[in-house]
């Protein structure tokens, strides 16, 4: 089995027990009636820009497979507010338990702490978690490609959309961009992490995106350590950068974020 198969394995035991306890047209109720989404899209679209510089999507994720713990984050909403203050455009919660450390309970909690646009950061193969998703407050979900056939992509991609939220798709290889692009995904991430050697390769960013069209909004996802490395992000066109482990494990993250905006600001 694949990491990748295998922590959808742990997913889907874990959404079972959920399920168990709030049934599917529960769920989908409480989707129904929390507040209305705000649009993450627009947060993350314009590129980067003299004033805004490249977008930066702040992630709360306190444990990797790849890394094991990062940091504790005993108050994940307390670090929302930071990242919030520093400029995040959005800010990614990761919501599984038994490789990243995260929860729902998370999402809740940063949920009521800030205004900024959610990524419910998951992975997500079920409609019952897209509308889970948006019962606890997500504006934005992330679909991966590799983790699903094109017809589950479109279904669970036209879900989200009918429910006011957006996807951030993930893709891998150009095969998987083309399947976004076909799906009609309008935010789309390259992750520079091989999900079966869980290597980081940043250089395979700019080799991606020569595939992607110019309508949509390019995300690059992981391998953020410096400045450096979020300006060759901008340099190849990215409107907007995911970053992790470079945040929560510096000992001032808001501090570190900033000037990772301001390195982009300056790339030219
Ligand atoms: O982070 C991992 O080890 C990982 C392993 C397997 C699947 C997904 C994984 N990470 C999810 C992510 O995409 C990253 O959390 C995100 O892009 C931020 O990356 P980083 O800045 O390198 O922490």
């Amino acid at each position: 089995m694949s990491v990748l198969e295998e922590i959808i394995a742990g997913v889907r035991e874990d959404l079972d027990a959920r399920r168990a306890r709030v049934p599917d047209a529960q769920i989908v109720r409480r989707a129904e009636q929390a507040p209305a989404a705000r649009d993450a899209l627009a947060a993350l679209q314009g590129g980067r820009d003299d004033v805004a510089g490249v977008r930066v999507i702040a992630e709360i994720k306190r444990s990797s497979p790849s890394q094991g713990e990062l940091a504790g984050i005993s108050d994940p909403a307390a670090l929302a507010r930071e990242y919030e203050r520093a400029g995040a455009s959005v800010v990614s919660v990761l919501t599984e338990s038994r490789r990243f450390n995260g929860s729902l309970e998370d999402l809740d909690a940063v949920r009521a702490a800030v205004d900024t646009p959610l990524l419910r950061k998951d992975f997500i193969v079920e409609e019952y978690q897209v509308h889970e998703a948006r019962a606890h407050g997500a504006d934005l979900i992330l679909l991966i490609v590799a983790a699903m056939d094109d017809a589950r992509l479109r279904g669970l991609l036209h879900l989200t959309e009918s429910l006011g939220m957006h996807a951030l798709v993930e893709a891998h290889t150009p095969d998987q961009i083309d399947r976004a692009v076909a799906a009609g995904a309008q935010i789309i991430g390259v992750n520079v992490r091989n999900l079966k050697t869980l290597d980081v390769d940043p250089d395979r960013y700019e080799a991606l995106a020569a595939h992607l069209p110019d309508d949509v909004v390019r995300v690059a996802e992981s391998g953020v350590q410096s400045a450096a490395q979020v300006r060759q992000y901008a340099r190849a066109g990215a409107d907007a950068v995911l970053i992790g482990e470079a945040l929560v494990r510096h000992a001032d993250p808001a501090e570190t974020l900033r000037g990772f905006r301001i390195a982009s600001r300056r790339s030219g």
